[in-house]
Order: C-alpha cells, then structure tokens, then sequence
C-alpha cells in the first residue's frame, strides 16, 4: 500500500442523503481539489476553512453540484496529511460523479480503512483507538455508542499503557538483578506487582461479554408452560401490546421477535409457545422450537405462574437462565426465593426483573469498555503469560514477562506490530473510513 499519495472516497452511506461527502487525503490534495473547483482557490484556504462553490469536470467545465469545500493542512487533519472534503448533495448520482473527477484528477480509490490507516500510521490514533473508530461508526445501541467514544477517547489505551509502564519498570529490575544480584527486587514486590497486572487484565476480560453483547445486541427468550403470563411479559417488557394474549392456553403457537433497547444493549425479546407434553403434532412443533430458540439465546426468562402448582422444569440452559414467577398480584400457590416474583398486570417488580436483566447482560461492573474479538485474544495471551510468570523464579521471569508486554503492545500496536495484525483491524472496515 503507496502511503501518501492522494486518495479519496465517498464517506457518507450509500443511497440519498441531504449531503454527502467525498474526502481526499494525500500529497498534492490541495492542488488535486483545485483542478475540480469553481471558487475560492482551496491552496490559499486555512486549515478548518469551508468554502462555498462548484465542483466542475476539468475536460468541459461542466459544473457537477455546489458545493462546500472544507480544507485541512498536514500534520492538523484527521489522517495527518493534507485533506480537503466536498460537501454536496447528498445523491449518488452526484457522489459518482465528483469521485469520477477526483479519479480521473489523479486521485486513487481509498482501500477499506484507508483514511483510519492513515492516521494509524501518521500517529494521530493507536490500534485500539482505530478499532474504536470502527465500532462507533457501527454502533446500534446506547452502550456500544458509549463504549467506543471513550475508546476513541483513549481510555483503553492509557489503562494499557500504564499496566505496560508497571511491568517495564520491573523488567528492568529483574533484569538489573541478573547483572547486579546485590541490587535485585523484592521477590514480594515482583509478584506483588504481577498480581495486580493480573487482576487487572482478569477484570479487563470479565467485561468481554458485555462489550460483545452491547455491540451485536442480545436475544432474550420467554419460555414456560401454556398460559404462564409469557406474551404478557413480553408486552409488560416492552410497553405496548405487541403479543396476543388470551386465558386460552396455546395462545402463542409460533415464536414472536420484537426488538427492544434495555441500558443501552439492543435486544431482540423472543415470545414462545407455551412448553408442555403434548400429542398435538402442530403443538409439538412450537415446544420444539421453543426449547431450540432457548438453546440460542443470550439469556432465557424462564415463566412460571405462581398462583397454580410449580410445574416440572422443561430442559434449559440454566446457567444463563433468569427464573421469573409471575401473576404476582393473585394468592400465591408457592413461593421460591429464586424466582423474582412480576405481575405484568400491575408492573409490580418489573424493575427488579430488569435489574436482575441487566446483570446477568453486563455483570456487575456495568460494562464500559470496548472490548473487540482481537484485544480479547490479546488480552487472554497476557492473562496467560502472568500467570506463568508468577510461578517461575526471578532469574526466569523476565521472558514471560517480555511476552506480556509483547501482547500488551500489540492492544495499542506501538513498537514493532506484526503486520498482519494491522492488516487484520483495518480488513474490517468500509471504504471511505
Ligand atoms: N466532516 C467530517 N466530519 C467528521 C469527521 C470527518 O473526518 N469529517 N470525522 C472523522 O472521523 C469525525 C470527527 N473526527 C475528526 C478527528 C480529527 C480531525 C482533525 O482534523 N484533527 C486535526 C486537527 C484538529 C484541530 O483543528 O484542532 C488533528 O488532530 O491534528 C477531524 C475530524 C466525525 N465527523
Ligand atoms: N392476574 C394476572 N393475570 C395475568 C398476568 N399475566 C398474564 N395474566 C393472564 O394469564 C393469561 C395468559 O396470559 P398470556 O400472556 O397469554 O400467557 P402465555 O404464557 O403467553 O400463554 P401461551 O401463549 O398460551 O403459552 C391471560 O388471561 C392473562 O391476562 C398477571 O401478571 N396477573
Ligand atoms: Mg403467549
């Protein structure tokens, strides 16, 4: 990949919008920009300026859309280097047409990310800020949105780079100890030191699920016997009648999705038919499908009505598997600490369900971080490194820790990073980012 040399791309989606933008970033962007302007000479425009004009095909001096130009100077843009953006109308039609110019300019098509690469390369963000770039432009719930910003705001970065500091600091000890025995570390201190790396990367990693979660959202199943109160839930859930429902056991034949967003993590509620022994071949087919989309869920509410005798339990994943009794306005026919007691009737403890909800979503650190599939690997192998560390003696414990610190640097890919893990964020993005 030519690192400078100008490029450009639609930035904004696919489809019609009110605007749209192309960017161009490179050596020789400002000249390039001038060769398809009508107006004020974008080289005498400061960094930051927008100006009002026309985009026009150099061959024939056909004017394509009016537009706003926006310049930015190197080092201050986003990809470091020199950046100029169109504004236009947001058509294809036009969108086309101004890449179409810039190309024929002398401009080259952005590969996926290559803006992003860019100001990687040019130091304006760190890997895992990169990445964060990425999860925000794809962020669909609040969390996810959440999540990256403070990534994108170096957060991560810093906690990783402070953890980095701690453990170079003792490297350096250990391995003034091997040159200067008299001079060495506390064995204490040494593993002190490690057993707080480690807590941390372990609480790091317990929040790797919520980030998954609130990034590509969560499916919740209502599964209990006919009649339980489940599509009554489920609408109680959501605020509007969504699901029929009837005193008529069997009400809900087939499943029902409704989307949903709870803190900030988008759900999809699945409504199911009723579980129970049937010989009704068309019933059978519902059950089956019931425990099937359990199977598949994010998390289960297993549905019990606690005014009738505690029917025995269907086969559910229990371990993420939240025990609801509902009907809790009637006289109860037992009563079950497990259970969290919900009337959909009245709303009583509808607020205790989505506390225990949320918790059993996000665990009890409330999920925060921005965690993607590649630092969760990362973070494992530094997980990994220390606890190996910590059992070896001082003599030997510098060569885990240097793998430590290489796994560690790979999060914020300073240093020397393999290529292919920078190929690998940047292979997910789209063109234009
Ligand atoms: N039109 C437009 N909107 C956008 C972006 C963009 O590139 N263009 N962004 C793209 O992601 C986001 C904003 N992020 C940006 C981050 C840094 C710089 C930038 O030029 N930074 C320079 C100068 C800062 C300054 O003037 O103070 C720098 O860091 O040196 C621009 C946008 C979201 N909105
Ligand atoms: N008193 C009271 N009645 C409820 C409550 N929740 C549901 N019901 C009643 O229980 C009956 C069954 O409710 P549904 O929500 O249809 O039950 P379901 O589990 O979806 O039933 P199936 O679709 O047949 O499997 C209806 O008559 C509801 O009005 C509740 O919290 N309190
Ligand atoms: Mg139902």
């Amino acid at each position: 990949m030519r690192l400078r040399d100008p490029i450009c791309a639609i930035a904004t989606p696919p489809g019609k919008g009110a605007i749209g933008v192309v960017r161009l970033s490179g050596e020789g962007a400002l000249e390039l920009a001038a060769r398809v302007w009508r107006g004020k000479d974008p080289r005498g425009l400061k960094g930051g300026r927008f100006t009002f004009g026309e985009v026009v095909d150099p061959k024939t001096g056909e004017a394509l859309d009016q537009a706003l130009l926006l310049v930015f100077r190197a080092p201050r843009s986003y990809t470091g280097e020199d950046l100029v953006e169109f504004h236009t109308h947001g058509s294809p039609a036009v969108l086309r047409r101004v890449l179409e110019v810039l190309l024929e300019a002398g401009a080259r098509l952005a590969g996926p990310g290559e803006f992003t690469f860019r100001a990687y390369m040019n130091g304006k963000l760190d890997l895992a800020q990169a990445e964060a770039v990425l999860a925000l432009v794809e962020a669909e719930g609040e969390l996810a949105r959440r999540q990256a910003l403070r990534a994108l705001e170096g957060a991560f970065s810093r906690k990783i780079e402070a953890l980095e500091q701690r453990l170079l600091d003792l490297l350096a000890h250990i391995q003034a100890l091997l040159d200067y025995p008299e001079e060495g570390v506390e064995p204490l201190e040494a593993e002190r030191v490690l057993r707080e790396a480690l807590a941390e990367v372990e609480g790091l990693l317990g929040q790797a699920r919520a980030s998954r979660l609130a990034q590509k959202g969560a499916r919740l199943a209502l599964i209990g016997a006919p009649n339980a109160g489940k599509s009554s839930l489920l609408n109680a859930l959501l605020g509007y009648e969504r699901a029929l429902v009837s005193p008529i056991p069997g009400t809900t034949r087939d499943y029902l999705e409704a989307p949903l967003e709870l803190f900030g993590i988008p759900l999809v509620a699945v409504d199911t038919a009723g579980v129970r022994e049937t010989e009704d071949p068309l019933e059978r087919m519902g059950v089956e499908r019931a425990l099937r989309i359990a199977e598949e869920a994010d998390l289960v509410l297993y549905v019990v009505d606690r005014s009738l005798p505690k029917p025995a339990p269907p086969p559910l994943p229990w371990e993420r598997t939240l025990k609801v009794a509902t009907k809790a306005d009637l006289p109860p026919a037992w009563e079950d600490p497990a259970f969290i007691p919900v009337s959909s009737l009245t709303g009583e403890g509808l607020d205790r369900l989505k506390e225990a909800l949320k918790e059993a979503l996000l665990g009890k650190e409330g999920g925060e971080v921005l965690l993607t599939e590649r630092q969760v690997e990362a973070l494992l192998r530094a997980r990994e490194r220390l606890k190996e560390a910590l059992g070896l003696p001082q003599d030997l414990m510098g060569l885990a820790l240097e793998e430590v610190l290489e796994a560690l640097a790979s999060l914020r890919g300073e240093g020397r990073v393999a290529e292919a893990v920078v190929a690998r964020v940047f292979q997910n993005f789209c063109v234009g980012k």
